[in-house]
């Protein structure tokens, strides 16, 4: 089985990818979308995406492609911690970085890091951690520094300058498994639960709306762990909802809230109903708060 992820080698988006599916093969591609497209065109068996970080919430262009664009079922999700490391290249051992590379979520994950010990060196966004560490790599004689993990850090030797620099240390980011629905998967031993997640879109403005929403959940006592708003790109105000709920789609209640929505005007559809994991390094003492 083949599975694409955001590459080149030694993303975190890999390393979810190699826990979840430790047995297949995996593809490297260079953005998100390309990582999505790679499954519908069936070059690829599945795909595993970003979709959500303690630190910087979700990943908006994991969202946006999946709603817009590739429409395709979420099949499980899996939750890793995340450790940011300063890198360079040994070449320039001991010297100041003149610019720090690596994936906007990375950067932001270390503000108050950069903020104290380098506020006056530019930053400058990539496509991936691995792909800042990469271009460290690839320029010995320039004095420019990547945010990155561990595996980058041994995959293209580089030397560490900072260590755990991310701001807080509850940092987890969680992925999420993109399938045709006829590919049968070979999911993981699950540990942690299942989740169904709902697109619910309103059919106007109106006072309360999103109270009646919540209220078709809250009746049939349906624990909801993330609730997400984002623009339906129409118009200024318009927005549908991303809503998961702690369970796997049943045949009562989660078919009632999906009629009593429609009965309301609303548009729903179920993006998927799947197994959750939760890798946890040993090392590290946290643990992410809801799967
Ligand atoms: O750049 C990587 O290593 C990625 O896998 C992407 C990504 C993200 O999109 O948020 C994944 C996890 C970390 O939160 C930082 C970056």
């Amino acid at each position: 089985m083949k599975v694409s992820y955001l590459g080149p080698v030694g993303t975190f988006t890999e390393m979810a990818a190699k826990a979840f599916f430790p047995l297949s093969d995996r593809v490297p591609f260079k953005t998100i979308p390309a990582c999505i497209e790679a499954v519908a065109e069936e070059a690829c068996d599945a795909c595993v995406v970003p979709i959500e970080n303690t630190i910087e919430g979700s990943v908006n262009m994991t969202i946006d492609y999946l709603v817009h664009k590739q429409r395709l079922p979420i099949m499980g999700t899996i939750t890793i911690p995340i450790a940011q490391h300063l890198l360079m290249h040994p070449k320039q051992a001991g010297k100041t970085p003149k610019k720090i590379i690596s994936h906007p979520h990375a950067i932001a994950q270390c503000h108050d890091y950069l903020q104290s010990e380098y506020s006056l060196v530019d930053t400058e966004f990539m496509n991936s951690t691995a792909e800042a560490a990469q271009m460290v790599a690839n320029h010995p004689d320039q004095p420019i520094a990547a945010i990155a993990n561990e595996l980058a850090a041994s995959e293209y030797e580089l030397d560490f300058v900072g260590y755990d620099i991310h701001d807080y240390n509850n940092n987890h980011t969680r992925f999420i498994v993109l399938a045709k629905e006829e590919t049968k998967l070979k999911l993981p031993a699950l540990n942690s639960g299942y989740k169904t997640t709902l697109m619910v879109t309103l059919p106007s403005d109106y006072s309360g709306a999103l109270h009646q929403v919540l209220s078709a959940f809250a009746w049939r006592k349906l624990n909801l762990s993330k609730i997400e708003s984002r623009p339906t790109k129409t118009g200024l105000g318009n927005y549908f909802f991303l809503i998961d709920v702690d369970q796997l789609q049943d045949d009562v209640l989660i078919p009632g809230v999906k009629s009593e929505l429609e009965a309301l005007g609303c548009g729903v559809d179920i993006l998927g109903s799947y197994p959750c994991v939760h890798y946890q390094d040993q090392s590290k003492k946290t643990s992410p708060t809801s799967c």
